[in-house]
């Protein structure tokens, strides 16, 4: 395997359908393509070792290739891990488990979990490499920043066992596997994901994306998808998806009979919802604003709202300047608030900064949907530049220095997509 190579992957913004998307009701979503983590893959200092370096949580691990033995002695249970793969190996998990009992409830178990599963699933027989990860992405934000980094892992770890060669484009093949793993690598983060953000970070675009009964996906990209004009605010307030999901779950079993059909309307709401999305005009653009508010609505009365959410939606419905939702799993993390037609940039100004000033947080206008995940391979690499690169994976690193390095589309790298 000739290192270095590069790999990186979007995050999102689900316009309808978080939550009811886990309960395979319809949901839309489009890619941010200028928020993206990036993985490099290095040769380790130690050719027995395979390690790991998570600068943006802090965690940086090396595992000795003959730990990872007794996992990969398990033949059986890594060929039913491998077919199939809409569900995790509980025999692989559970010794995984093992292995990183020293981490076990610690923040990083769960990212820990995501790289090992991939890896001894992916590329069991590879040592002597370093994988280090950044994100321009905020973390557990909403903006998908858990299925970026399982893309990423995916990608790379695939390049390395050969499925994946990057000689040309990534084909839709190529790109259905990488979806198809980096959605075991979003369970090993959140438990129960939908598999709307993987895939979005995949394939980029908007996507129409609906979870049927057998676990399989339904995928269509909205091919027509507007810039709708939209302010995304950051409100820095801290949360897991894993805890949101799985305390609608467990509303769910407490109130099947109240709690199924506000489910049922969320995907209702995503139906109409996209197909306005697909022929956005003047005639049905305020509707678009009355089903934002409505989706919000019923993600507050599932539970996953927050104060600090609830004053953003007070400070666009006072300030009139458009209709705002949670976006992501919600608890804190991001909003989006679609503005009103005929919304001056001065009124968008005096939003933002009162958001900005009065609460701490932070505000985005970025454009939505663009190019999914891609990779650049080791005979594309820039060698003469690896030393900026390097040093671009590394904690406190502005977006805009990894923006200028880095981003697709706006430097001259030659990324594959
Ligand atoms: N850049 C990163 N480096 C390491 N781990 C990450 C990174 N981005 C995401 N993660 C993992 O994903 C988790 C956050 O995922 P989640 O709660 O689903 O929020 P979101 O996907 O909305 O950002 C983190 O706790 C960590 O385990
Ligand atoms: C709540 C959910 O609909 C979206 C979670 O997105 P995020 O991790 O908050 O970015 C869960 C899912 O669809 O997997
Ligand atoms: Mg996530």
């Amino acid at each position: 395997m000739s290192v270095p190579f590069l790999v990186s992957a979007p995050g999102k913004v689900i316009i309808f359908g978080e939550h009811s998307a886990v309960y395979n009701e319809p949901a839309v979503a489009a890619s941010v393509s200028a928020l993206r983590t990036y993985l490099i893959v290095l040769p380790a200092e130690d050719p027995n070792v395979v390690e790991l370096d998570f600068p943006d949580i802090n965690f940086n691990h090396k595992w000795h290739h003959e730990e990872f033995e007794k996992v990969l002695r398990d033949k059986e249970a890594l060929e039913e891990a491998r077919h199939n793969t809409l569900q995790l190996s509980a025999r692989v998990v559970k010794e995984l488990e093992t292995l990183h009992s020293d981490l076990n409830k610690t923040l990083y178990y769960c990212a820990a979990l995501c790289f090992s599963y991939l890896y001894v699933c992916l590329c069991p027989e590879v040592k002597g490499l370093k994988f280090m990860v950044k994100s321009t992405l905020p973390i557990g934000a909403g903006l998908g920043s858990s299925a970026s980094i399982s893309v990423v892992l995916a990608l790379s770890m695939a390049h390395i066992s050969g499925l994946i060669k990057a000689e040309g484009e990534l084909s839709l093949s190529e790109k259905k596997l990488v979806n198809t793993w980096s959605f075991l690598g979003e369970k090993c983060i959140q438990g129960t994901p939908s598999g709307i953000d993987n895939a979005v970070a995949t394939y980029g675009n908007a996507v129409s994306f609906k979870r049927e009964m057998d676990g399989t996906t339904n995928l269509e990209f909205v091919e027509s998808f507007p810039q709708v004009p939209m302010v995304l605010t950051y409100t820095k307030i801290p949360r897991s998806t894993k805890t949101l999901v799985s305390n609608v779950r467990e509303l769910v079993v407490r109130q099947p009979n109240v709690v199924k059909p506000i489910l049922t309307a969320m995907g209702q709401l995503a139906i109409r919802g996209t197909e306005i999305l697909d022929s956005l005009d003047e005639s049905n653009y305020q509707e678009l604003l009355e089903l934002v508010r409505v989706n919000h609505g019923l993600l507050v009365s599932l539970g996953v709202s927050h104060p600090g959410l609830e004053l953003v939606r007070f400070e666009s419905e006072s300030m009139g300047i458009g209709s705002t939702k949670l976006t992501g799993a919600g608890g804190g993390g991001c909003s989006l608030t679609i503005l009103h037609k005929g919304t001056t940039q001065e009124q968008v100004q005096l939003f933002k900064k009162k958001l900005e000033s009065s609460y701490g947080y932070k505000t985005f206008q970025t454009d939505l949907g663009g190019i999914g995940c891609g990779i650049i391979p080791h005979k594309a690499f820039p060698l003469e530049k690896l030393h900026d690169i390097e040093a671009l994976f590394k904690q406190d690193v502005p977006n805009e220095k990894i923006d200028a390095i880095l981003l697709p589309g706006k430097t001259n790298l030659h990324w594959i997509y």
